[in-house]
């Protein structure tokens, strides 16, 4: 479960300051699929990153389970997304040089002390194969990026972005590079994969079409939240 409370985040902006978050509040339950919708500049973005610890609210609490990820240092903020986030971007930025699964197994490397790396490197070993398996792309685990197409590239990022077993996964428009086919699917499958295992993911779409995908949804306008239509979508 990740919950945004009261959360307001400003940049400068000339002499002021412009709101980007204007005391949004959301819960994104584990084991949904929490849509975010609005028009461009309305502050989805702005959410994500902030949910993803990559930007720190001026006030307001991010809560990862009972932990206000606001309150911690940029040290404490990336050993938290190390171990309990998850996040695609709309392009998939995979290292060229590296195979599908090497792209998962180099999550282990990304840091923290040698015992951490070690706990990390048994858990992205034993189930590298399993999630390339549950995307799709078991016989594509030795290929290279060039060598993927854009949806099995996106399916190596999801793949990737859960290697770790977050708690949350942070998606922002996944689709935006594919045809509405491939988009389709891309959805289904982080909806299955959500479903399956029971992260709370929070996904940035500025089009409505995969909607069906979405558990929940939320209207962001002008950096509040407008509306949120909860449960039974699709
Ligand atoms: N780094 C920044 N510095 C200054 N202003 C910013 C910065 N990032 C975002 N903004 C402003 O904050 C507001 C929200 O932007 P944000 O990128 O979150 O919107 P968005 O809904 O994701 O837009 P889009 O759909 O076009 O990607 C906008 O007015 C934007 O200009």
């Amino acid at each position: 479960m990740i919950q945004l409370h009261d959360v307001t985040l400003t940049f400068p902006d000339g002499e002021g300051r412009i709101t980007a978050l204007d005391r949004v509040s959301l819960d994104a339950p584990a084991g949904r699929v929490t849509g975010i919708t609005g028009p461009s500049g309305s502050g989805k973005s702005s959410l994500l990153a902030v949910a993803a610890t990559l930007i720190r609210p001026d006030s307001g609490r991010v809560m990862i389970g009972d932990l206000d990820a606001a309150a911690l240092t940029c040290r404490e903020a990336a050993a938290l997304r190390r171990e309990r986030i998850g996040i695609v971007f709309q392009q998939s930025n995979l290292l060229p040089s590296l195979t599908a699964r090497e792209q998962l197994l180099a999550m282990a490397e990304l840091g923290g002390g040698r015992s951490e790396r070690a706990a990390r490197r048994a858990l992205v070993r034993g189930g590298a194969d399993e999630l390339l398996a549950a995307v799709g792309l078991e016989a594509q685990r030795d290929k290279r990026p060039h060598q993927l197409s854009g949806g099995q590239r996106q399916r190596v990022a999801i793949a990737r972005a859960l290697v770790h077993a977050p708690e949350v996964l942070l998606v922002d428009e996944p689709t935006s590079a594919l045809d509405r086919e491939r988009g389709a699917e891309i959805m289904d499958l982080i909806a299955r994969l959500t479903h399956e295992r029971g992260t709370a993911t929070l996904l940035v779409t500025h089009d409505l079409v995969h909607e069906g995908s979405l558990d929940e949804l939320v209207s962001v306008i002008d950096g509040r939240v407008r509306e949120a239509v909860v449960g039974g979508i699709g």
